[in-house]
């Protein structure tokens, strides 16, 4: 770790006034009068990092060790495509292994993980990012270091694509990520190629061991093309929150890989993006990261945004010194480690409340928001257990529950609320849903689900669009007794 000279960060965030929006000011909306305050926080850590620049410009690529090395820049881009950037986010760099878990994404993607982890294995090394070494299964130990990612690149097409076919799809796959077309950096190309002696050797170990099947030479190249490949933070950002997004791309709308891929991606970006630096990495950052000896660093905080840093000067693992610092920072004054998420049970129930119609008839309406998963889940069950089982001095005749608001569903979540209606319904609750798209349950409300009640098997009663049917039900408070959970 060559964090010597890591300033403390701040122990407040500052955030400078925010400055007039100027007409060429990408960040900001027309129309809109004020330049985003987190533009004005990005350009604080990009100006608060530019004081010092420790490390150096990664040495065995003469290209990239010609660099400018006072070039700096960061970059986010959410979930749903806004892109906020500060310093050096329009420059061009090559990819370097920032590829890496992209092009594994792409392999997954065309074999299926089980095929693939055949081939790779996901182990971290601890070991330097161009060792040469494999497992005792003499598979390479992950495919975020070069032995892994030269195998990865082998296995795209492997026995049917020439090697510039190979090529051809990375470069076009790693362009439905960035959501723009990607070209080549060939000076980077050239010049690595030229000196690639230590992948070289990493690739006839691979071939000797039976790691790989093409030619040790195509992959080098290959593999070096793939590393070339150019982009700007702003691209990388993009990228990551096509990760972030599960796979779909905020602006095309392309699902580009399954959730299920980026899921993979992302665990082993966590356990093995940053090479021997990777357990410190996820605890002071404490989300998935890949760096690039360009001294580009991706990071990617799944559900919310990714990430991207540009500053070319390494430490001794070959991670971007100014990049590791600011990611750092960002992750500790924004609160963004994974181990520290929202709280996502108690924020599912939106609000809960009785009604009473003329007749008398009473009824519990849960009004759920958000995305109901498998703790989610649980917390809905015992508040509808809480308003209606426990108190039958209340005589409640039904629930009603509204999903209007809901914005995801987990399949397990609707098996266990399925489940669980469905047992409402045979102690005599009457089950309305409010479901206009019947969402929360699709065809498991319908009775085929799990482990069936006594009688009719359907989980509602009813399914309806809104609650007008209620319009007229009169509102009445909770008693103490019923506000008890458990
Ligand atoms: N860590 C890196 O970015 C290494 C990538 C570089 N092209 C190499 O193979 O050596």
């Amino acid at each position: 770790m060559a964090t010597t000279s890591t300033p403390k960060p701040a122990a407040t965030v500052k955030i400078a006034s925010a400055a007039a929006p100027k007409p060429t000011d990408p960040n900001a909306h027309p129309g809109v009068q004020i330049q985003s305050p987190i533009t004005d926080y990005l350009a604080g850590l990009v100006a608060q990092n530019s004081k010092d620049n420790p490390g150096a410009n990664a040495a065995y690529i003469p290209e990239l060790a010609a660099v400018n090395s006072d070039q700096i820049g960061a970059c986010i881009t959410t979930v749903d495509g806004y892109v906020y950037g500060s310093g050096d986010v329009g420059v061009e760099f090559s990819i370097q292994s920032v590829s890496k878990p992209f092009v594994y994404a792409l392999a997954i993607e065309e074999h299926g993980l089980d095929w693939v982890l055949d081939r790779v294995d996901v182990e971290p090394s601890g070991e330097a990012f161009n060792e040469l070494s494999l497992d005792g299964k003499q598979l390479p130990k992950n495919p975020m270091i070069n032995a892994g990612a030269m195998t990865t690149h082998s296995l795209i097409g492997e026995g049917t694509m020439t090697v510039d076919e190979r090529f051809e799809h990375i470069r076009k796959g790693l362009s439905r990520f960035a959501g723009r077309e990607l070209g080549v950096d060939e000076g980077s190309y050239a010049s690595e190629l030229a000196t690639a002696y230590r992948n070289f050797s990493i690739a006839y170990m691979l071939r000797n061991y039976g790691a790989i099947k093409a030619e040790p030479g195509d992959v080098v190249k290959g593999y070096t093309r793939q590393c070339a490949i150019q982009l700007t933070a702003a691209d990388l950002a993009t990228m990551g929150a096509t990760l972030a997004n599960g796979g779909k791309q905020p602006v095309t709308g392309e699902q580009v890989v399954s959730a299920e891929t980026v899921r993979q991606v992302l665990s082993v970006m966590t356990t093995c993006g940053m090479y021997n630096e990777a357990g410190h990495w996820v605890c002071e950052v404490g989300f998935p990261g890949k760096s690039g000896v360009s001294g580009c660093v991706l990071g990617v905080l799944p559900g919310n945004l990714g990430m991207a840093t540009f500053s070319p000067r390494l430490d001794e693992a070959g991670n971007s010194v100014r990049g590791m610092r600011m990611y750092k920072q960002i992750a500790k004054e924004m609160v963004l480690h994974m181990m520290l998420p929202p709280p996502p049970a108690r924020t599912v129930i939106r609000r809960d409340y009785l009604l009473r119609s003329a007749e008398g008839e009473k009824v519990v309406v849960v009004s759920l928001m958000g995305a109901v998963n498998f703790t989610a889940t649980e917390r809905i069950v015992r508040v509808m257990q809480g308003r209606t089982l426990k108190n039958p001095e209340h005589k409640l005749d039904g629930i009603v529950v509204d999903v209007r608001r809901v914005d995801q569903v987990y399949p397990v979540a609707s098996r266990i609320l399925a489940e669980a209606l469905r047992r409402l319904r045979s102690t005599g609750h009457k089950v309305v849903l409010v479901d206009p798209d019947n969402r929360l349950l699709g065809d498991l409300g319908k009775g085929s689900g799990i482990d069936t009640a006594p009688g009719d098997d359907a989980a509602a009663d009813e399914i309806v669009g809104d609650t007008s049917k209620f319009d007229k039900w009169e509102r009445i408070p909770f008693s103490p007794q019923m506000l008890m959970l458990d």
